[in-house]
């Protein structure tokens, strides 16, 4: 097997408050290949963005972050000595929901793009402007030179969104994180900001991360998808196999409450119950409390995600 771009060994990251120590994430184990896009996804809170952020090394000082191992491209992320600040915004990249508030709204969005270029990558003053157009049509963005000129404000969302991508891919990242991408936007943008994403990857052979709630979405975009809940990885499956052969519990209930061409809503249900409390003790299942199938094991630590077929792997006693 080729050496993944990234590798993440026990990743965990606690908050300290003043209310106590939240246990955000917790054992977070995967690897991500060259050239694939792994769908995060999991009801809101569940850790998606602490952990991209974590990744990004985007934390505040109140998270304490440890791991085995993070690497990424053969570079280790997780030691004293991490180059993550240097390597952030030119390997590593990332979009956010809501791109108008990420954009800067009193200035052009081309000189935007020509300050990400003059900070990370090796363009010069008088290349920047056309280093900056080329930017804006290789997210096909039409008329790219007076787009250059616009503010966010004169921009749609869905505009604003590839002017968040053009920046992420304007230094040719090998990775690019995008956490909830097309919130916001209506049905018809977030499948055009989709597909461009999905191109750029196979374009450029970077790898992607996608951060979502919405399993329909990471099913149609993503190679593979982990499934969060409550801080825990508790399953990971290639896409196709995730869909027929769902294995844990909350990945059943994340499915029966996802909306299909076919369902109707009246079909959908809901998961029972909610997240728990991240202070304080916590059982080894941290889905313990909310499932139908929980025995008395599922109280016994540890439950490690282990492979049950091929690249498939379930944290759960008892799965389906
Ligand atoms: N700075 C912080 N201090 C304490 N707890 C935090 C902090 N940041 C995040 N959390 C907690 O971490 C948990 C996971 O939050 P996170 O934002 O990663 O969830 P999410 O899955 O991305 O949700 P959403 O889809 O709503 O963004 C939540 O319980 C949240 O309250």
């Amino acid at each position: 097997m080729s050496v993944p771009l990234l590798s993440v060994e026990n990743l965990n990251v606690d908050f300290r408050t003043r209310s106590g120590t939240v246990k955000v994430l917790n054992d977070i184990n995967f690897s991500l290949p060259k050239g694939e896009i792994l769908g995060i996804v999991g009801e809101s809170g569940s850790g998606k963005s602490v952990l991209s952020y974590a990744l990004m090394g985007l934390l505040d000082d109140s998270a304490e972050i440890k791991a085995d191992r993070i690497e990424f491209g053969g570079i280790d992320l997780a030691g004293p000595a991490s180059p993550l600040a240097s390597i952030r915004g030119r390997e590593l990249s990332m979009i956010f929901q809501s791109p108008r508030t990420a954009l800067n709204p009193i200035m052009r969005v081309g000189r935007q793009i020509e300050d990400v270029l003059r900070r990370h990558g090796p363009v010069s003053r008088a290349n920047a402007r056309a280093a900056a157009i080329a930017a804006l049509a290789r997210v096909r963005i039409p008329d790219p030179e007076r787009r250059y000129e616009a503010y966010p404000f004169e921009l749609s969302g869905g505009m604003c969104q590839r002017v968040m991508i053009a920046m992420a891919l304007s230094c040719s990242p090998s990775l690019l994180i995008a956490d909830e991408p097309t919130t916001g936007l209506d049905v018809t943008t977030q499948a055009v900001v989709m597909d461009l994403i999905r191109e750029l990857v196979l374009e450029t052979r970077m790898s992607a991360i996608l951060i979502t709630h919405d399993l329909a979405l990471a099913g149609e975009y993503c190679d593979r998808i982990a499934v969060m809940h409550a801080g825990h990885i508790v399953e990971v499956a290639p896409a196709d196999e995730l869909r027929s052969n769902f294995a844990h519990p909350y990945t059943k209930g994340l499915f029966a409450a996802t909306p299909t061409a076919e369902s109707e809503l009246e079909h959908l249900a809901s998961i029972p119950g909610s997240l728990p409390d991240l202070r304080g003790e916590l059982p080894p299942c941290r889905f313990l409390h909310r499932c139908d199938r929980r025995q008395p094991a599922c109280q016994t630590a540890p439950i490690p995600l282990r492979p049950i077929d091929g690249d498939h792997s379930v944290r759960c006693r008892h799965p389906l």
